[in-house]
This record gives structure tokens, C-alpha cells and sequence, in this order.
């Protein structure tokens, strides 16, 4: 990557403008681009996250500003949606996921609705509760939504965002959060449906919160997950780094890390890390002609803190970056550290390379095949319906 001046917007370049400027290669260049091809899973068949809740709790903006990095103030500005936005994220993204926006008022009884279709091929089911509004509605909303996904798709995740929480004190979040649990868990009691767990987030479009919330979310969705993390913690503790984070650098959100707990701040310093160097990236890193990528092989950063802390950020595959948290002292070892590294990145590279061969390997399911689950190129699981 030569530094270099670019005076074009950064948003041709990283999609800090809207959706269509978003970038669709992220990548090195074609080679891998072709590997994908090998692979192709037709829109519809890849599986979802479904963002529903009643109108104007904030779906269409968490999408925005989490995978199309809108700044949080602009989506004061979104409109309504009023059909099912399907974004395919997975060409610049390790997510491979469809995100399905709904309409604040999807009809369940409307014949037009497949629901059922729409369930099946799901991964997990986020219901976004809007905090500063009365949320009785609301409950009873997530209620119909998640029995009837339930009926269609046991194994669904059921993910409740309690959201905008960035307008409530900290004792109200608490007691928002323990109330809204309370209410929606009684209900599924109250239907004799104990076995359907959901799990709930405060979140905010304002913090780190949401982008937090969407990497557990995603987490749950990896079957290699616990894979990625033993290889993070083999790679930290044989390197003397505090905590370290395998980040989908396009939407900031982790996808593993190690097993010690993750403190916000970290998680916040790591993303602005990413913005830092994709930045500068796009600004010095792009040939004169504007070609080029603002992440790629040689990708690299190392930022040292007036407390002693060191960030280290290394590419690890075209969509993957390992941001590292460690001491002063401990980056004395950096030979050791680029070393372990090495054999942490072939780890990983072989284990999403296992993926492939099994996907390569297994018949295509039928087309009225129940759900089943398969790894797409970059690891995440491809359900087919
Ligand atoms: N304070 C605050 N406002 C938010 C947050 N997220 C979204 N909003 C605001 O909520 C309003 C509605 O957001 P939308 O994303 O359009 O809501 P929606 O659920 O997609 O609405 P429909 O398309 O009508 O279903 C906008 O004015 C957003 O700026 C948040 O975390 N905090």
C-alpha cells in the first residue's frame, strides 16, 4: 500500500455516503473474487437476520448506520419503510447474511405475507423495542411475532433490542430492561412456551452498544466459533496480549474473541482503531487513479497509547482484522508476537478452508428441503430452504 493523496470523497471509496456508494469489492482482486464464484448461493437462499418491531423503533437504522456506516444523526432523516428491504451484505462483509428489514406494520394474517417461507430460512430474529415509548404494544407485537417463528423454525435466535436506550438514565435502562424481560417471558410461560428463549440488549445507534449487540448476534450465528476462540486464546497467552478481537473490519462488529471477559471500552478503542486506519487508508492509500484498497494484505497498524498500551492491527483475511490490546513491555517481543501471528492467520485460513471443502462436498439440498445448515466461503453457516 504506497500513501499517496487522493482528493476524491471517502465516500466512493468506503461507503461513508449512502447505501449505493457502499463498496462491493472490499477484497485483494479477482482471484478470490472467482473463488466465490465457485460457490454461488442464489439471494434469497442465504440465511437471514430479520430486523422487526413497530414502526419508528429504529430497524432501518441500525442497519444503516451498523453495515452502511450512516452517522447516527442522519437517520433523523430516514423515511418510513414500507416493503421488506432485503441487503445482501456478504460481498463486503464476512457476515453472509441477508438482513431483511421490515415494515413497522407486517400483517401475519395478510395472505400476500409468506411467513412461513420467510421463517424458515432464518438464523435469528431481532424484534426491536423502541425504550423511550410506551412499549406495551410493543410486547404484545413480539409476542405474535416470535410464537408464530417459533411454530415455523425452532431454531430460531430470538434477539429483543431494547432500544434507544441512550435517552435513559442508568437505574431506568435497569428497570426498562428488567420489566420488558419480566412481561415478554411471562407471556411465553402464560402460552406454555417455556422452551423459547429469547435473549435482550440495550441498545443505542448513539455508542458501541449496538455494534456489541449485533456481534453476539452474529457470534451465535458461526459454528466455528468456539474453534476461533481457542485459537485466540492459544495466540494471546502464547504472546503476552492482554485481549485481542477477530473484527469484520466492514461493519466493525467481532466475530470471536478471547475468552476473557470483554470490557466496553476495549471493544470501543479496537473500532475506532478500525476507523482510524481505514481512513487514513482511504485518504493516503489509494492509487492516484482512485484503484486500489483501503484494506488489504499489507494492512497493518500499530498505535501506541500515553498510558502504556499498545493497539497492534493486522489483516488476517479480506474481510478480517485482529486488533490486539497489550503492554509497552510485551511489544518489546514483536518478532514473537508477528510470529505467533503467522501461525494464528494459517489456523484460521485452514479452518474456513475445512469449510469450504465441506460445502463443496455436500449435495445441494432439495429445493423443498427443510432448513439445513451449510459454511459458506467465509465461514458463516448458509442455511438453504
Ligand atoms: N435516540 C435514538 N433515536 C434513534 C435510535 N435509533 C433510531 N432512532 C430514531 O428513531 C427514528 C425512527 O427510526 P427508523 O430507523 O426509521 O425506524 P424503523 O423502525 O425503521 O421505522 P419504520 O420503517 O416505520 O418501520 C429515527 O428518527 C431515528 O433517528 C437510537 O438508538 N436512539
Amino acid at each position: 500500500m504506497s500513501l499517496q493523496y487522493e482528493e476524491e470523497p471517502l465516500a466512493e471509496h468506503y461507503g461513508y455516503g449512502p447505501p449505493d456508494s457502499f463498496p462491493k469489492d472490499f477484497g485483494y482482486g479477482e482471484e478470490e473474487e472467482e473463488e466465490a464464484e465457485d460457490l454461488p448461493a442464489p439471494a434469497d437462499s442465504k440465511p437471514r437476520i430479520l430486523l422487526m418491531g413497530l414502526r419508528r423503533s429504529g430497524k432501518s437504522s441500525i442497519q444503516k448506520v451498523v453495515f452502511h456506516k450512516m452517522s447516527p444523526n442522519e437517520t433523523l432523516f430516514l423515511e418510513s419503510t414500507n416493503k421488506i428491504y432485503k441487503d445482501d451484505i456478504s460481498s463486503s462483509s464476512f457476515v453472509n447474511f441477508q438482513i431483511w428489514d421490515f415494515p413497522g406494520q407486517v400483517d401475519f394474517f395478510d395472505p400476500t405475507f409468506d411467513y412461513e417461507m420467510i421463517f424458515r430460512g432464518t438464523g435469528a430474529l431481532i424484534f426491536v423495542i423502541d425504550a423511550q415509548d410506551d412499549y406495551v404494544e410493543a410486547l404484545g407485537r413480539l409476542h405474535l411475532t416470535v410464537t408464530r417463528a417459533y411454530r415455523v423454525n425452532p431454531d430460531i435466535n430470538f434477539e429483543v433490542f431494547i432500544h434507544k436506550v441512550d435517552g435513559l438514565s442508568d437505574d431506568h435502562k435497569i428497570e426498562t430492561q428488567r420489566d420488558i424481560h419480566q412481561r415478554a417471558n411471562d407471556d411465553l410461560v402464560d402460552a406454555s412456551l417455556e422452551k423459547l428463549h429469547l435473549s435482550f440488549y440495550l441498545t443505542s445507534i448513539y455508542d458501541h452498544s449496538i455494534f456489541e449487540a449485533f456481534s453476539k448476534v452474529v457470534q451465535k450465528l458461526i459454528p466455528q466459533l468456539p474453534t476461533l476462540e481457542n485459537l485466540l486464546n492459544i495466540f494471546i497467552s502464547n504472546s503476552g496480549i492482554e485481549k485481542a478481537f477477530l473484527f469484520d473490519v466492514v461493519s466493525k462488529i467481532y466475530i470471536a474473541t478471547d475468552s476473557s471477559p470483554v470490557d466496553m471500552q476495549s471493544y470501543e478503542l479496537c473500532c475506532d482503531m478500525i476507523d482510524v486506519v481505514i481512513d487514513v487508508s482511504c485518504i493516503y492509500g489509494l492509487k492516484e487513479d482512485g484503484s486500489g484498497s483501503a484494506y488489504d494484505k499489507e494492512s497493518m497498524a500499530i498505535i501506541k497509547l500515553n498510558n502504556t498500551t499498545v493497539l497492534y492491527l493486522k489483516e488476517v483475511t479480506k474481510f478480517l482484522a485482529l486488533v490486539c490490546i497489550l503492554r509497552e513491555e510485551s511489544f518489546e517481543r514483536k518478532g514473537l508476537i508477528d510470529y505467533n501471528f503467522h501461525c494464528f492467520r494459517k489456523a484460521i485460513h485452514e479452518v474456513f478452508e475445512v469449510g469450504v471443502a465441506a460445502q463443496r462436498s455436500s449435495a445441494p439440498p432439495p429445493a423443498t428441503a427443510p432448513c439445513s445448515k451449510t459454511v459458506a466461503l467465509n465461514g458463516t453457516p448458509r442455511n438453504t430452504v
